[in-house]
């Protein structure tokens, strides 16, 4: 396949409809992926098999997986399950999607070996913190030091991506460079959080709380600078080309999946 741009794939949830399984992603991070990242956004299936599904393993191989230019990893209203970095029992059993969990968390893991870039939000960052060793709240709202981070249920769609809270950057990162601010206003719609960091993660910002609200995958400081390889617990993706900060982010992830792309082009 001669391809012009580059291409991002997209990790799928597994969506019961009745009693079928549908595999998707949100059409905001397609759409942001398209036009603020400059790329074709591919749909990647959950790997481990479902109900209906035979493991696609031999169709999506780690070699497949290689010629991708980038791999983002959107938000979802399912939670990683807690087997994955503690031993409590889940406090949302309902909530889970082992097939998402089986498809993403070996993805970063391949992406980071790999230097193929990588955009995380929400759960997305979640699984990023989760697949390098990092633990999570399972419930921030049943931690009195945390302000509420949840979206109110009631509001309309407008509401709830509205703006929640200010996140402070961290002086010196990536974030901070791209907005030339260490302060900036986000969205927050999300139950779970980070609790301790995966390895070789930093903080790139925090809520007034004090819980890590976007993370960069730094690797060890003393090999060469990792591709870009973030999370942020917010959803940059909603009208993210009316947000300075949003707009810079996928601008950012951008210019990394074109230079992947360019590169492999020239090696031909
Ligand atoms: N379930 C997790 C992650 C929250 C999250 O990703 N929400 C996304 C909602 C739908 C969307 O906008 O894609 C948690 O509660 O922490």
């Amino acid at each position: 396949m001669n391809l012009t741009k580059p291409v991002v794939g997209v990790v799928c949830d597994v969506i019961k409809y009745g009693a079928n399984g549908f595999h998707g992603a949100g059409e905001k991070y397609i759409n942001a992926l398209a036009h603020g990242s400059n790329a074709i956004p591919i749909l990647i299936p959950a790997q481990p098999a479902g109900e209906d599904l035979e493991s696609l393993e031999k169709h999506f191989n780690s070699d497949f997986f290689k010629q991708l230019d980038g791999i983002f990893l959107p938000g979802s209203p399912s939670n990683v399950q807690p087997s994955h970095y503690s031993n409590e029992a889940s406090a949302t059993p309902e909530s889970h999607d082992a097939q998402r969990d089986g498809s993403s968390l070996p993805l970063i893991k391949l992406a980071i070996e790999n230097g193929i870039p990588l955009l995380a939000a929400c759960r997305g960052m979640q699984e990023l913190n989760v697949a390098l060793g990092g633990e999570l709240y399972q419930c921030l709202h049943q931690h009195e030091q945390f302000i509420e981070h949840r979206e109110d249920k009631h509001g309309t769609r407008d509401e709830q991506y509205q703006t929640a809270h200010q996140v402070t950057l961290a002086e010196d990162g990536l974030f901070a460079s791209l907005l030339n601010a260490t302060s900036h206003n986000v969205n927050s719609l999300h139950g779970q959080g980070i609790k301790t960091l995966g390895q070789g993660l930093v903080a790139e910002a925090y809520a007034p709380d004090g819980l890590v609200e976007a993370i960069r995958y730094q690797g060890d400081k003393s090999q060469d600078e990792h591709s870009f390889a973030v999370g942020v617990q917010w959803h940059p993706e909603w009208k993210f080309n009316q947000d300075k900060l949003s707009t810079a982010l996928f601008g950012a992830f951008g210019d990394a999946v074109h230079k992947r792309y360019l590169q492999k082009h020239m090696e031909k």
